[in-house]
C-alpha cells in the first residue's frame, strides 16, 4: 500500500484535493471535518494520511509516508541535505509563498541587503547586543545571510504572529513567509532585497526511505507525473 500524506486543514488542503481530483484521483476525509481519516477513490493501492503541513517533511525522511505534499520552504527547513531524503515530482502550482526579510516601514535608510548590513553592524556597536531577527526558519535564514555576508544578527525563534514581534519589542526585524503582502502592510513592515530568501509553493515529493520505488512510479505515471 502506498501511504501518502497531506495536510489535514486549510488551503494547502483544499489545493491538493483538488489537484489530486483534477488527475482521476479524489482524496476526502473518511468522515466530519474534525476526523482526521481520509479515504482514497480512484485508486486502490493508495492510503491516504492527513497530517500537518509542518511534520509531513519529516513523515517523508523517516519513510512513514511514500508520497507527501508540503511547501518547498518546510522541506528546506527541515531536512539538512533535503535532496538525499525526497525527491521533488511536481511542483502543484499552488501554496505561492516567499520567504523574505522585513523591517520596520519607517527605516528610510534600509532599502537593500548592503543598507541592512550597516544598519546591523552599527546596531551592535550602539546597543551592545545584536539586531534580533525574528524567524522559525532558522536554518534558511541563517544559511541566505551567511552567502550575503551579514553578520551581525541573532535570530530569536517565533512560531506564529512574527510579524507582531516587532512592535512588542522583541525583535527589530523579521524572516517569514508573504504571499499577498497584507500582513507585513497591517504591520507596518517592509521588504528589504530585490530577491526573496526562497520562493516556495506547495510540492509532490516522494521518500527516498519509504521504499517500494516501482509502485509510488506507477502512481506517478497514473496522475501524468
Ligand atoms: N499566506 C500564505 N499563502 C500561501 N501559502 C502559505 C501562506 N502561509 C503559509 N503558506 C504555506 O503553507 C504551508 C504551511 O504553512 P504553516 O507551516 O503555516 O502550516 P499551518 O497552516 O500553520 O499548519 P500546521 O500548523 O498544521 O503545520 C507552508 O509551506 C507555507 O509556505
Ligand atoms: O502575505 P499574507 O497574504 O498576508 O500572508 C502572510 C501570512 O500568512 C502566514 O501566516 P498564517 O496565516 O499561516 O499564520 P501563522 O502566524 O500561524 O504563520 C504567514 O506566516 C504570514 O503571517
Amino acid at each position: 500500500m502506498i501511504r501518502l500524506g497531506v495536510p489535514s486543514k486549510g488551503r494547502l488542503m483544499e489545493q491538493c484535493f483538488d489537484w489530486f481530483a483534477a488527475r482521476g484521483v479524489t482524496l476526502s476525509r473518511a468522515g466530519s471535518d474534525r476526523e482526521y481519516a481520509g479515504r482514497v477513490d480512484g485508486a486502490d493501492n493508495v492510503a491516504l494520511v492527513l497530517l500537518s503541513a509542518g511534520e509531513i517533511p519529516r513523515e517523508l525522511m523517516a519513510g512513514r509516508i511514500h508520497l507527501g505534499v508540503t511547501g518547498t520552504d518546510l522541506i528546506r527547513e527541515k531536512l539538512a541535505g533535503w535532496r538525499s531524503h525526497v525527491e521533488e515530482l511536481a511542483p502543484m502550482g499552488f501554496g505561492h509563498a516567499d520567504l523574505i526579510l522585513a523591517v520596520p516601514a519607517c527605516w528610510s535608510d534600509c532599502e537593500t541587503l548592503d543598507d541592512f548590513a550597516t544598519i546591523a553592524r552599527d546596531f551592535r556597536a550602539e546597543h551592545g547586543f545584536r539586531l534580533r531577527i525574528a524567524t522559525k526558519y532558522h536554518r534558511l535564514v541563517r544559511a541566505w545571510l551567511s552567502a550575503e555576508e551579514v553578520a551581525d544578527y541573532q535570530l530569536v525563534d517565533s512560531q506564529g504572529a512574527t510579524e507582531g514581534t516587532v512592535a512588542n519589542l522583541t525583535a527589530e526585524a523579521i524572516a517569514d513567509i508573504t504571499s499577498s503582502g497584507e500582513t507585513l502592510r497591517a504591520n507596518h513592515l517592509k521588504i528589504i532585497g530585490e530577491e526573496p530568501i526562497l520562493r516556495s509553493q506547495a510540492t509532490l515529493l516522494r521518500s527516498r526511505a519509504a521504499g517500494d520505488e516501482a509502485e509510488v512510479r506507477d502512481f506517478a505515471a497514473r496522475l501524468g507525473l
